[in-house]
């Protein structure tokens, strides 16, 4: 039987296992061409998009097609290596990047694994969780002995990812009636990060999840992905779970759970999941966007005071808040993991 081909840590819970046989790839995920020379109707589409989907692809957005296919070529030979090799840079408790193939979302392990590398070196970052500890300590990255072009690669790329995003973070400020270089004061020692993944064939797919559901917890996603499929988006006017159809040079943009206090729940971020295949294997690329450790998030008085709208959400410390996240995605914790949900007024 299927079931006992998995180890039971990977079981998703009923109600949470997904359907790869009735899985429908959306019509109206929005499409944006970043090519458009028409900036104020850009920024109404890069609006309209966040507002409601919280999802939505761009084409045409100045990153060289090779700059992807390079990242994804490395990403293919590191994992392709024996555990033993990639567990040289195995990351722990202490190092926070490198290789890791026992990550759980939501208290249930992902058929997935792997590789983080920090953009800004080194990473300022929150020494403990403890809110009155304000020691600060920095990350660094562990690169593997092969491919030995992986350092390079990676760091190219994420360094066209940090523009890309700042670039539409920008149009996301003005879709808010913002001026466009509001949000740049919170980047200035960023602790972004960039993450590959390989999601392996799986022999029940209907069983397990390669990410379970969740919202990213950042500013902003780029996700590049190859021609496998599988990535689903909680569609916001129906809940339905639908695809989001792999397409040709394009990156899949997702609001996090930063940008959703940011604008006061004007924008929110969305749920999405990645189902696994029984004869094919996916990799991604994922570009997390996050403001410095230190940055306060919280409602900006633009969106509220100024408009006498009362603030949805608590103030809280980033880099508490990424820390405890890092901690408890790294083992099966009894209980739920930090969620922005507990900072709602
Ligand atoms: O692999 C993907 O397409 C998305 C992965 C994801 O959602 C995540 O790592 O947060
Ligand atoms: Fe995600």
């Amino acid at each position: 039987m299927a079931v006992a081909e998995v180890d039971v840590a990977f079981i998703q819970e009923p109600t949470h296992r997904p359907n790869p046989s009735l899985s429908q790839e959306a019509q109206g995920i929005p499409l944006i061409d970043l090519s458009n020379a028409d900036t104020d109707a850009l920024v109404r589409e890069i609006g309209h998009a966040c507002r409601q989907w919280g999802f939505f692809q761009i084409i045409n957005h100045g990153v060289p097609p090779k700059s992807h296919h390079r990242v994804q070529e490395v990403a293919r030979k590191f994992f392709k290596q024996s555990q033993e090799e990639k567990r040289k840079v195995r990351r722990d408790a202490r190092k926070v990047m490198g290789y890791y193939d026992t990550e759980h979302t939501k208290n249930v392990r992902d058929w997935k694994e792997v590789f983080d590398m920090t953009v800004k070196e080194p990473t300022f970052a929150a020494a403990s969780v403890d809110p009155l500890d304000d020691r600060v300590t920095h990350w660094e990255n562990q690169w593997p002995q092969s491919p030995t072009a992986m350092r390079e690669v990676c760091q190219e790329y994420a360094r066209d990812m940090f523009e890309l995003a700042m670039r539409l973070l920008g149009l996301i400020a003005k879709s808010l009636g913002l001026p466009a270089r509001r949000f740049e004061e919170f980047f200035k020692d960023h602790s972004s990060s960039l993450r590959m993944i390989h999601y392996p064939p799986c022999p029940s797919p209907e069983l397990v999840l390669g990410v379970g559901p969740h919202k990213d917890p950042g500013v902003l996603s780029i996700v590049g992905q190859d021609d496998a499929g599988g990535l689903e988006v909680k569609r916001k006017s129906d809940g339905q779970w639908v695809g989001v159809k792999p397409t040709p040079n394009a990156y899949v943009i997702n609001v996090g759970d930063v940008l959703q206090v940011w604008s006061n729940g004007e924008y929110e971020s969305a749920e999405h999941r990645v189902m696994v295949k029984s004869e094919k294997e996916r990799y991604s690329t994922v570009f997390f966007l996050y403001p410095s450790h230190y940055t306060t998030v919280e409602p900006l008085e633009e969106v509220t005071e100024e408009q006498n709208i009362p603030a949805k959400y608590r103030a809280y410390n980033w880099g508490k808040f990424l820390l405890t996240r890092k901690c408890s995605n790294f083992k099966k914790l009894q209980a739920e993991n930090l969620q922005i949900h507990y900072f709602k007024v």
